[in-house]
């Protein structure tokens, strides 16, 4: 066993002529949090959806706890419980949140007589109300999404990928948009789903005072290739990804 839950060998992936990823290989250890930094359009949110099997690679390989994952597609590789948010939150906004929580749960069910048989389940609801309370909506529970503030629906947003157990939450920018005092807060709940739920996260940030923050291990991309990978401290230091990115800000 590496310690590895995900590793990316020499993934590339290409847009007609446009090479959004080449040869790129990164670890998400078990465990732990990854981050993943880069430049605008340096091939971030194209890793992601090659790793969820959002669309097929052009080659290399994408294991998750040593099983190849590189063909297979969303609701096999969401079932395995590897689950991912995304920029644009996803939730929704004419529904209240207790809904969206119990219409999250969907994604390791077999099918709509499940789906609606738990949704029925008490201890769902008992589940979707714990983890309304541990990201801060629980007294908003009956609101209807729509009407939350952004962070607030980023939160949410966060609490229904939760609702599934996964083992791995890839998460894209999830700090984008939110104001300052609700980024601390957010922080505060990744490193805890992290910590007390054991839950492995694998993060997309330009808040490079966040990720900094959050990540053990972070990686940074440039022109769709691997630029570096270490510590925060030895990114932070690293020449080439202060010329390629933090210089650039
Ligand atoms: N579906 C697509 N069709 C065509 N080109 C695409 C597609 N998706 C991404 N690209 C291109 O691939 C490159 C990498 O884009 P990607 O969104 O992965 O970068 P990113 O690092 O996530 O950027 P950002 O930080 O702005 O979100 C860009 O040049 C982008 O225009």
């Amino acid at each position: 066993m590496s310690g590895n839950l995900i590793e990316v060998r020499g993934v590339s992936k290409s847009f007609g002529g446009v090479v959004a990823n080449k040869g790129v290989s990164i670890d998400v250890a078990e465990g732990g949090i990854t981050g993943l930094i880069g430049p605008n359009g340096s091939g971030k949110t194209t890793l992601f959806n090659s790793i969820v099997g959002y669309h097929p690679i052009d080659e290399g390989s994408i294991q998750f706890k040593g099983r190849e994952i590189s063909k297979l597609r969303v609701p096999e590789i969401a079932r395995l419980g590897l689950l991912r948010t995304f920029q644009q939150t996803r939730i929704y906004s004419k529904m209240d949140c207790m809904k969206n929580m119990l219409i999250s749960v969907s994604h390791r069910d077999e099918g709509l007589g499940t789906m609606f048989g738990s949704m029925r389940d008490r201890e769902t609801e008992e589940f979707a109300e714990e983890l309304l309370e541990f990201v801060g909506l629980y007294q908003k529970r009956f609101l209807i999404a729509g009407e939350l503030s952004f962070g607030q629906q980023k939160l949410l947003e966060f609490a229904m990928a939760l609702m599934n157990r996964p083992e791995v939450l890839l998460l894209d920018e999830p700090t984008a948009g939110i104001n300052p005092t609700l980024i601390n807060g957010l922080i505060d709940r990744l490193k805890r789903a992290n910590e007390q739920f054991g839950i492995t996260l694998f993060v997309i940030e330009h808040n490079m005072r966040v990720i900094m923050n959050l990540a053990d291990r972070i990686s940074c991309l440039a022109h769709g290739e691997l630029l570096a990978t270490g510590t925060p401290d030895e990114i932070q230091n690293d020449p080439r990804v202060v010329d390629a990115y933090l210089g650039a800000h």
